[in-house]
This record gives C-alpha cells, structure tokens and sequence, in this order.
C-alpha cells in the first residue's frame, strides 16, 4: 500500500473552503455589517465572483472524473486517491457545494444525462449520505436549531427539487428531515409551505444541466476512457517502441554547445518527440513567472483567422511575452537564441513569422482539452510547424501532457522541455499529434510555449512533398500505425506550392 501523502499546495478541498468563504460567506456579512455602520459608504465586495465558486466546484467534479477518485471520497472525507487532505469540509460547505454544482449547471441527482457527463456520479444514495453526514456534524457542533436555521437548511437543500418541479423528492427529504428531528415535524411543515410559496414568487430560473454540457467537448467525449487512461498515466507507449527509445548529448555541430550540450531524452520516435533536461534554469524561472504574473488573464482558443474565444475547453490563465517590449527584450533575446539552439530551427526575425512567448498557469481542475497547435492547410491560417514547451514547475498531482494517440503521457518535470513538430514533412496537419494538459489535482501549473512557424525554416527544414494524407481527422486514435509514406520528393517550399495540395 502507498503511504499517504500530506497535502503542502494546491489543495482542492482547501481552495474551495476558501473561495466559499469569500464569495457566499462574505457576501452575507457584509450587508450585516453595513447595518451597524454609521457612515453611508458601502463596503466593496471581495473580487471573488459566483464563476470563480462555480469554477471551483467544476474542478472538483473534473479531478474526481478523469482521475476516477469518487467525489464522496474528496468532498466528505478530503481523499484524492491515496491523498489525505485532512480538510474535510464542514456541513454548511458541503450544502453550498451541492447548491453551488447544481445551478451551476451539474444536476447531481440525473441518472438518464449522458454517461460521459460526469454528473452522474453524484447519485441519489450519495445525497443522502452527505446529507447524513451534514447533519451529523451540524449536531456535533451543537448548533442550536431555531426555526430560522432549520429554514435556511430546507431552503437551500428543497429549493431545487421545488424548481424541477420533482414533488417527490420534496416529500421524500421533507420526510427523512422530520424524522430526524421530529420536534420540528410542525416547523419543518410550515417551513415547506413557506418555501414553495417563496419559489413560486420568485420565479426564478437555474441552469438547466441538459443545455449546460459544456464541462467536456467532443473530442475527449469520444476518447473518455483513453482519455482518462492517459492523465492517469495508465497508457504506455508499446514496448516495441520504448525499447529503442536513447537519452544522449546533442551539440549539433555548434561549437558553443560542445561545451555545454543539451541532454535530450527520447519520447517517441516517429513521430518524434523528444525531451530537453534542463532547459531553463530555476532563477530564468523565477523572473518569467514574475513577468507573466502581474500581466495574467484568461486564454482563449482560436476560431478562425484574427477571431479567438473563451471557452470550457480551456481553463487556464494565458499571458504572451512581447520580447519587443523593453522590458522583456534581454529576456527575449536570450531565450531566442537557446531556442533555436535547442531546435536547430529558424527565430525569424520578421514580425509575420514569429511568436511571442506564451505562459500558461493552470489552477484548480485547470486543463487545455485535446487540441492540435496548428491548423489545417488553409489560406491566413496558423502555420505552427512545431513546438517546445517548458515546464517552469513540478504538478502535485496531475497536470500531465497526453498524446493519446500515441499512448503517450509526459509528466511536468520543472525546468525541463518538450519539442514535436506538429505537421508532417509535407507540411500537412500531423493529427497524431493531438494532445491535451490534463487537469491540475493538486498544484499549481506553469507551462511556456514558443511555437516555431513553417515560413521561416525554408532552408532550416527544408519539406517534403508528397500525397495528402486523406480523412484521418477522426480516426486519430490509433492512427499512427496506419499512417502512409511514401512518394516524396524534396522541394524548397515557396507560399505558392503550399496551396498546390489544397
Ligand atoms: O499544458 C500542457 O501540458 C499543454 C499546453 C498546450 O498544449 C498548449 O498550450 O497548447
Ligand atoms: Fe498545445
């Protein structure tokens, strides 16, 4: 048995308590506050939004889903697999946790909803356990039960089943609520008429969890099982391959790198993707997530050429480096050159053909759903030939970078870095390549990108030219033992032959 591992960062069950108490907690204190005051300025609210508490929430249901640690298991007893939190929340979080995934648009009592949609792991017996368990630690704390607490606790707990219009479970908890305290039999009546007529007023509408499947997308809705292998780190590349798999010293024939050469370890052989150990150090580390720290927001997904957007299928905070900005400029400079050491590709210099540096930070449940970083062969589009990406922290838990068609998942290693290209020779999408960073479980995640484009590399690389590789969009899985060679011919590339396979 694995010893159980204490809990320093990134605690998820922590995160929560701490996002409850400064959205939904503080916001009922305030204005309790504000009455006692004399002067008429109002206090400002904490920053904390109902989306960060919806956010959060997700997260939790995300970790427990692609990991496969039962929600039970995190939200009443604090465990992550053979994590042990010791932060177990308090009845009052739990109750708010519930409340907070169901209008957030996670029906916790479906059964019938998609099966990949992970609500429905939070089940009808597990209610009433943590309703059970909410109860058991209300009374341990000798909470006195008023009629005003008992009202809030049915408020909060009814509400829903009231709004669906589920009369049934509305009698169901009404009884197993007054057979635990039967002293209130006649309170808990009267508070239920109060309530539904309190529903019936307010007329209000939550999101229904049917229209709100925005939790996975397509591509990983296909691939769940693999999917979660591969963040699990349950898939491995076939023997076949690992065992021809080197680690050496690369200096490329450039003099400066026969004293210091980069030591590569091999990941995958065709495609290839290799990992560069210490590629940043822990002080260029410090200064980048520094930079990227003050200038952080939300990152978006590209659309279509000059349109890009948030979305579910990228939680993380993005931040791009302008290294023509004085103050990133040494930075930039040094980092450039390294690059194109590391790559033995060309850093334009042309504005059209380069790109800034990108920090990702991943929070709680924070994930980049399986997506190619470059795009089909069309005219304006991006030409991202490959990429290198640099680990700037260790993940706790979780967090790992998967390609699942090729059985391969790479755990964040600080300071390291890992390179691929992202088209095949003849410059055509490589959908092998599709990858995924899995969601963060327990940490904090740093990753930085530079993505290297086609243009510039026309003597660097120069491609090779041969059939289209035809319809394999969707059958990425596996994919890679199908793929056709053959019939290519060298070519120096020019913008005009590029279109020539369209
Ligand atoms: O965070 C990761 O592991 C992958 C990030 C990624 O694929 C991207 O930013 O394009
Ligand atoms: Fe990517």
């Amino acid at each position: 048995m694995q010893p159980e591992k204490k809990l320093r960062e990134g605690n998820p069950v922590a995160i929560y308590k701490m996002m409850k108490r400064m959205s939904v907690d503080v916001r009922t204190f305030i204005p309790e506050v504000e009455k006692f005051r004399s002067n008429p300025i109002k206090i400002p609210r904490p920053a904390i939004t109902n989306d960060d508490l919806v956010g959060t929430v997700k997260g939790i249901f995300r970790i427990s889903d692609v990991y496969e640690y039962p929600l039970e298991d995190i939200i009443l007893h604090g465990k992550l697999g053979s994590y042990e939190t010791n932060t177990e929340l308090t009845a009052d979080e739990i109750q708010v946790f519930y409340l907070t995934a169901l209008y957030g648009g996670t029906h916790p009592f479906r059964m019938d909803t998609d099966p990949v949609m992970i609500v429905d792991r939070f089940d009808y017996p597990l209610f009433e356990r943590i309703m059970e368990k909410s109860f058991a630690l209300e009374s341990s704390n000798n909470v006195l039960y008023d009629n005003a607490h008992l009202f809030l606790y049915y408020k909060r707990l009814i509400v829903p089943f009231i709004q669906f219009g589920e009369d049934f479970n509305v009698e169901h908890f009404g009884l197993l609520l007054s057979a635990r305290f039967s002293d209130f039999a006649q309170i808990t009546d009267m508070a239920l008429k109060v309530l539904k007529e309190y529903v019936q007023e307010q007329n209000k509408t939550f999101v229904n969890a049917f229209q709100s499947n925005d939790i996975f997308t397509p591509y990983s809705k296909r691939n769940a099982s693999i999917y979660r292998l591969a963040c699990q780190g349950n898939l491995s590349v076939p023997e076949k391959i690992k065992s021809s798999l080197k680690c050496y010293y690369e200096s490329y024939r450039n003099p400066y790198l026969k004293i210091g050469p980069f030591k590569i370890e091999e990941l995958y052989l065709d495609p290839r993707i290799i990992k560069i150990h210490n590629a940043i150090a822990d002080s260029e580390i410090e200064e980048l997530i520094g930079y990227a720290s003050e200038k952080i927001t939300r990152g978006t997904v590209f659309v279509e050429p000059g349109k890009s957007t948030y979305s579910d299928i990228r939680l993380a905070n993005t931040f791009f480096m302008d290294q023509n900005l004085p103050e990133y400029q040494s930075f930039g400079k040094k980092m450039y050159s390294r690059i194109a050491d590391m790559t033995n590709l060309v850093m334009s210099s042309d504005e059209t053909q380069k790109e800034k540096f990108q920090s990702s930070n991943y929070g709680l449940g924070g994930y980049y759903d399986l997506h190619s970083d470059s795009a089909d062969r069309k005219e304006n589009s991006i030409w991202r030939l490959a990429t290198l990406m640099f680990y700037l922290t260790n993940v706790e838990l979780g967090g790992a970078t998967i390609f699942p068609s090729l059985n391969l998942t790479v755990f964040p290693d600080k300071g390291s870095a890992i390179f691929w290209y992202n088209t095949h020779a003849n410059t055509l999408l490589d959908h092998r390549m599709v990858h995924s960073g899995c969601p963060v479980a327990i940490g904090n995640k740093w990753v930085v990108n530079q993505w290297i484009q086609e243009p510039a590399q026309m003597f660097a690389r120069p491609c090779v030219y041969g059939e289209p590789l035809t319809d394999i969009k969707d059958t990425y899985l596996g994919y890679w033992d199908k793929l056709r060679h053959g019939n290519f011919v060298y070519f120096t590339p020019n913008i005009s032959s590029r279109y020539a396979l369209m």
